[in-house]
């Protein structure tokens, strides 16, 4: 073998050995880039198996929280039925879980699961799909029992005027109101000294008669010889109680206007007065005594600037069901609400409208405005056949000059005299209708529902002289 044919054997050995060797080294830069993707790939689906994880937790918290939000609104309805009342029928998300199809709706997530089975628990998998559209598989919650209607509670049945009257009779005897007692025990001594006679008129004074029926009522007690004469007890509370008969006004018309012949339909009545003194009670009371006589009434509660004064006469009304227009927003046109009261009365062909009105006395002009107000936009519906002036028979006198504004303000046609139970000064009936020269035409005597009656000027002075 000559020289060149070695050198070219070992030069081709040369050439193969290192083409070995980079074959070598190619191959295992390409094993190592395959095993550093396959570790990018296991890396990546790792993250999101982790992600679905989270988003199956949750998923499922908030399905929880959805769940235990309806429970909670379920139980706040009011309860029709004690049917309605059953909480565990009602499936839930999670109760109806186990049901739900097992298979993933989301493969995105599901898949990386099924291929990876170190990856989280399938189980938690499937949650997410399941509360990922909790509306499309949730089971429609249970439609809410039907609120009930408020029952309604049955009309009380108010008490009758006649029996009112006897009841009140009686309540005025025991009242702190006993000047007419106090009047008969004076009278009823023998031989009356000028002494005597001084405590008759305080009596009567302090009663609140007035002065001047103060003094008349002295001046024909001194002209009766029943009293003057030799005293028979008997005689001597005859002839007083005539004589307060005659003061009081025995043959006067008291009645509402709404009950007398002729009256319209429906007949509305405005209720005025200072405030305290008892209006909306006694607009709540006189619905009822309507009520007792058979009447169809609404209520117009036109008090907007106190706040709870609407509420007040809704609570007395909804007792005889009488329906009350007002308005929801505090301090609304008072005008506004008697408009919408006599158009409601008006439609429902009603016996009655009352009207309440707030009792603030700023000025006088400014009441002109309010009431007045009130006056035109009811009329523009209905005409207004009573205005009621309620007076607070404890306040006696000084009430008085309160209400000469009244009645200057908006002709009044008649006086409420409520709160005489707690006054020793019946005399006011007497002197408020000298005074304001319209009739009393009922008295409240106490704070029940029918502790309003139709002043009877009999039972008033027998009550006083019992
Ligand atoms: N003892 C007694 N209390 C009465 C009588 N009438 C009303 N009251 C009480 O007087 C208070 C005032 O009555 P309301 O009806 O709120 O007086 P109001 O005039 O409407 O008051 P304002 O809305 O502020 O103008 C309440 O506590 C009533 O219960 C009555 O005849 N006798």
């Amino acid at each position: 073998m000559d020289t060149n044919m070695i050198i070219g054997i070992v030069a081709v050995v040369a050439v193969v050995v290192v083409a070995l060797i980079a074959w070598g080294v190619v191959k295992s830069r390409s094993a190592k880039q395959s095993a550093a993707a396959e570790e990018a790939r296991r890396a990546q689906q790792a993250a999101e198996a982790k992600a679905a994880a989270e988003r199956a937790a949750a998923a499922k918290a908030q399905a929880a929280k959805t769940e235990s939000k309806q429970a909670e609104e379920a139980g706040a309805k009011p309860v029709a039925s004690p049917s309605a009342k059953k909480p565990e029928p009602e499936p839930t998300a999670e109760s109806a879980a186990p049901s739900a199809p097992s298979k993933p709706s989301t493969p995105a997530v599901a898949k990386p699961a099924s291929e990876q089975p170190e990856q989280p628990e399938p189980a938690e998998q499937t949650a997410p799909a399941e509360s990922a559209k909790p509306a499309a598989e949730q089971p429609a919650p249970a439609p809410a029992p039907a609120p009930a209607e408020p029952a309604k509670p049955k009309a009380e049945k108010p008490e009758s005027t006649l029996s009112r009257i006897q009841r009140l009779k009686a309540k005025l005897a025991n009242s702190s109101n006993p000047f007419g007692k106090a009047l008969f025990n004076i009278l009823a001594k023998d031989n009356l000294t000028e002494a005597d006679w001084e405590d008759v008129e305080d009596t009567l004074l302090l009663a609140d008669v007035g002065a001047e029926a103060s003094e008349q009522l002295v001046d024909d007690l001194r002209k009766d010889a029943r009293i003057t004469g030799k005293a028979d007890p008997a005689d001597v509370r005859a002839s007083l109680r005539e004589k307060l008969l005659d003061l009081v006004g025995r043959d006067t018309d008291r009645r509402l206007n709404v009950n007398k012949p002729g009256a319209n339909k429906p007949s509305v009545i405005i209720m005025v007065g200072v405030n305290g003194t008892g209006k909306t009670t006694t607009a709540g009371k006189l619905a009822r005594l309507f009520v007792a006589d058979g009447k169809q009434v609404v209520m117009g509660a036109a008090d907007t600037f106190r706040a709870a004064a609407a509420d007040q006469l809704e609570t007395w009304s909804a007792k005889v069901n009488v329906p009350v227009v007002r308005s929801d927003k505090d301090g609304a046109d008072p005008a506004s609400v008697a408009f919408e009261a006599s158009a409601k009365a008006k439609e429902a062909n009603a016996d009655v409208l009352i009207i309440d009105t707030a009792g603030r006395l700023q000025n006088k002009a400014n009441l002109m405005d309010e009431l007045g107000k009130i006056r035109r936009v009811t009329e523009k519906n209905l005409p207004v056949d009573e205005v009621l002036l309620v007076l607070d028979a404890t306040t006696g006198q000084n009430g008085m000059t309160q209400a000469k504004v009244f009645a200057e303000a908006i002709g009044i046609t008649g006086v409420v005299l409520s709160k005489l139970d707690g006054s020793a000064k019946g005399g006011i009936v007497i002197s408020v209708q000298k005074e304001l020269g319209v009739p009393v035409k009922l008295v409240g005597l106490g704070e029940g529902p029918d502790d309003l009656a139709p002043f009877d000027p009999e039972g008033f002075v027998d009550g006083i002289l019992a």
